[in-house]
């Protein structure tokens, strides 16, 4: 990309997109266009018209979606299919119409069968049952891979589609109810040191893996993608490593410094038993993330609750 490109990253308030633009400056980029969601709703087709007629960039980072954890996708089901689906389509339609050189788009680890093997391939898209509790979020995360490929394959269009695991890092969301898992241990586990809590109550069994990646390791691999990959189909982003939620929460808790004790609540759901990402693909090509989880975790932690608290 040349340094000067007109670069549209969608989402540019949200943990990917805060990112994304970090990444993207500090390789001397310069010439971004943003919008809020007050300011562009992206469901809303005649708008994303007139924006891309008025703003022509020449590359797109979809990173703008509804999001959430397992139990905001489990609640919301018909906003996160919705939703998803007209973002996608209205910003990808529109890149074409507008003759948009290359385009991002970033999907999930769970667009996978619940019970694909494991570490999950590429080539396990759409060879089983989805999980049930982010089914209609997987579903428009599906249609969006294959919007690029059919785009790709009827009009040309150089669209490539990510799958990033779990993400974590600065700009992530804290909420309670709709949050995803480490964010939402940091600040309980946070709050119950505080206050003195005798217990912390953590989501469904325990048993569940999970893997983690910083956000500004999953920035530096979009960067890598969007200079060097030209590719149909998916590639995969993650570390090729997971932990438990057993193990998860007791690492939030050494890191807290929270001496009380954990209690798992069955009465949530667990989820996906295991979604490990085969990393393989990306590692072919030299990348590899850099941030550990237990370093990541602690400098997350400083910046969301330790530096706000000496505030
Ligand atoms: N977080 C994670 O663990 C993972 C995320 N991903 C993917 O990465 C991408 C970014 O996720 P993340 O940064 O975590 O999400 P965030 O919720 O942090 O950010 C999402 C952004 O999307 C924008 N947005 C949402 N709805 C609309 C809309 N109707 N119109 C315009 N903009 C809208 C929001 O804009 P505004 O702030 O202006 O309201 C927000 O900045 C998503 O595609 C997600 O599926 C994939 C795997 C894991
Ligand atoms: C990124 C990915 O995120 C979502 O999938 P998920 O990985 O299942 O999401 P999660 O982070 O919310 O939970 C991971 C695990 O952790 C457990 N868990 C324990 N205690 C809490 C807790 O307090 N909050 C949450 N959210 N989970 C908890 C929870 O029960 C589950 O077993 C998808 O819907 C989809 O959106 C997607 O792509």
């Amino acid at each position: 990309m040349e340094k000067d490109a007109k670069i549209y990253v969608a989402g540019h308030r949200g943990m990917v997109g805060s990112a994304l633009i970090r990444r993207l400056q500090k390789a001397g980029f310069t010439n971004f266009v943003t919008r809020t969601s007050n300011e562009l709703d992206l469901r809303d087709q005649a708008a994303v018209a007139a924006f891309f007629t008025q703003e022509k960039p020449e590359y797109v980072v979809l990173a703008a979606a509804k999001v959430g954890g397992i139990q905001a996708n489990n609640t919301y089901r018909a906003e996160f299919l919705y939703d998803n689906l007209m973002i996608e389509s209205n910003v990808i339609h529109h890149s074409y119409l507008n003759g948009v050189k290359k385009l991002l788009f970033l999907g999930s680890s769970c667009i996978y069968p619940k019970l694909a093997p494991q570490p999950l391939q590429e080539d396990a898209l759409l060879t089983g049952e989805l999980e049930s509790t982010n089914e209609p979020y997987a579903v428009a995360k599906i249609a969006g891979i294959k919007l690029c490929d059919a785009y790709r394959s009827q009009y040309g269009c150089n669209y490539i589609s990510a799958m990033p695991t779990n993400l974590y890092g600065p700009h992530d969301n804290y909420d309670l109810k709709n949050s995803h898992v480490l964010p939402a241990l940091l600040r309980k586990f946070h709050e119950a040191k505080e206050a003195g809590t005798p217990e912390v109550e953590v989501w469904g069994t325990g048993t569940p893996r999970r893997e983690f990646l910083h956000v500004d390791d999953l920035a530096d691999a979009c960067y890598w993608l969007l200079e060097n990959y030209n590719e149909p189909g998916l590639v995969n982003i993650g570390t090729g490593t997971d932990l438990s939620i057993r193990e998860l929460a007791e690492l939030v808790q050494r890191t807290v410094g929270y001496e009380g004790s954990i209690r798992f609540n069955s009465d949530y759901p667990d989820g996906t038993p295991r979604k490990l990402m085969d990393v393989s693909k990306l590692a072919g090509h030299g990348w590899a993330a850099r941030i550990g989880l237990e370093e990541g975790v602690r400098a997350v932690y400083a910046g969301a609750f330790e530096q706000a608290a000496a505030k």
